[in-house]
């Protein structure tokens, strides 16, 4: 057992004041540096920090967005798949003492872009896992930007791009400007069948209001409260079967501010004509638990799910209620790594339900489910 997954049993208390940090990614060429130049001038954007991946020599990306945030850091290492790890939390930890020291404005917020080829997880890995940055900083979410000319065609060729499109909290489409009507329309059918819950927006030249990209994770610190149904967003998976008979279906859109279109779930997998074959690898689905949970039943699920599939697990999130705990825990998972569970103070809404939103690899519902049962069964 990866000894990272540990940290499922353990709950730690949530702590709102954690600078959030919104990981950028999205294929090459696909706006990152265009979409990040123009947000950084928003004026509620403006105490941002930046942190740039650069694949080879030229640090072009630094030097644009660089004109409008000083905040900006370039790690120069290569690709963040491989060898960025230590560069992260050495930038991190650097930024962080730097602003306490007065050394840089007091920067509210981190963005961070990778390379264009980059698997976003190993960079969720160490903001989920490292003590020093976990301590000072949250993962807000996952924003990737997708091409409305190339995308088809990259995510037909890339495994990389669907994967970056899969684990999205927030998916904007590029270059709308210049893409086909119809074209567009086939390739947000695509992405809403590849990811339900993950908002589409759209991106002219960069041009996009940040309210809808970021605040995207657990907690809202101006207000202190829970955000997690907007996180989870466990409604947009509509079809719900399995684990406790209730007509939840209506998709709760609308409440998500501009920009969110409708995907009501259709283009699912079975539609399978216009789907490729790294598509149809990745499912999307939201588990729902009618009965309080054991806790020690549903870690040593997940980890025993992490130990036999830990790779193919793209995402995990979830809202539990578990018997040992009057306010639900919130758990999140990339791959083999587990974020500590986090307990919150109180239910975000009537609805007091365990829902585990899954995005894997080759690995299907019935699966998962089934090793649910089995533990869940050992447990009572
Ligand atoms: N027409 C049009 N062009 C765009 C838009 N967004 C970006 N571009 C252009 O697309 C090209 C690539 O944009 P970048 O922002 O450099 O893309 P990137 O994802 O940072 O690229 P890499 O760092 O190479 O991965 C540039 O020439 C941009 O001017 C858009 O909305 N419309």
């Amino acid at each position: 057992m990866p000894s990272e997954s540990r940290n499922v049993t353990t709950v730690l208390a949530a702590n709102p004041t954690r600078l959030p940090v919104s990981v950028l990614t999205g294929f090459l060429g696909s706006g990152k540096t265009t979409l990040l130049s123009r947000l950084v001038r928003h004026p509620g954007m403006a105490n941002t920090a930046v942190i740039i991946n650069e694949f080879g020599e030229i640090g072009l990306d630094h030097l644009l967005v660089a004109e409008s945030s000083e905040n900006t850091v370039l790690l120069n290492s290569g690709c963040l798949c491989c060898t960025v790890r230590g560069d992260l939390i050495d930038t991190m930890r650097d930024l962080f003492l730097k602003r306490v020291r007065g050394e840089i404005p007091e920067f509210d917020r981190v963005v961070i872009e990778t390379t264009g080829l980059a698997d976003p997880a190993p960079v969720l890995h160490t903001l989920m896992n490292d003590p020093l940055i976990a301590a000072r900083f949250r993962l807000d979410g996952v924003i990737t930007t997708v091409d409305a000319v190339n995308g088809a065609d990259q995510l037909d060729r890339h495994q990389e791009s669907v994967k970056q499109a899969a684990v999205a909290d927030r998916i904007v489409l590029t270059k709308t400007d210049i893409a086909a009507p119809e074209a567009l329309a086939g390739l947000e059918r695509r992405l809403a069948g590849l990811n339900p819950a993950a908002p589409l927006m759209r991106a002219v030249q960069g041009e996009i209001d940040p309210a809808g990209l970021f605040d995207a994770g657990l907690y809202n610190p101006t207000t202190k409260s829970p955000d997690v149904e907007r996180w989870l967003r466990a409604e947009a998976y509509g079809d719900d079967h399995g684990h406790g008979d209730h007509g939840h279906g209506d998709h709760g859109h609308g409440d998500h501010g501009h920009g969110d279109h409708d995907h009501h779930g259709h283009g699912h997998d079975h539609h399978g004509h216009d789907r490729n074959r790294h598509d149809d690898h990745i499912s999307a689905f939201c588990m729902t638990v009618e009965e309080p949970l054991a806790w020690e039943g549903f870690a040593t699920w997940i980890e025993t799910l992490i130990t036999l599939r830990g790779p193919d697990l793209l995402r995990i999130k979830g809202i539990l209620n578990v018997r040992e705990s009057d306010t639900p825990v919130v758990v999140h998972g990339v791959q083999h790594v587990f974020h500590p569970p986090v307990r919150l103070e109180a239910w975000p809404s009537d609805d007091h339900r365990s829902r585990i939103v899954f995005i894997t690899r080759d690995v299907s519902r019935e699966t998962i489910e089934a090793m649910f049962e089995a533990y869940r069964d050992a447990s009572e």
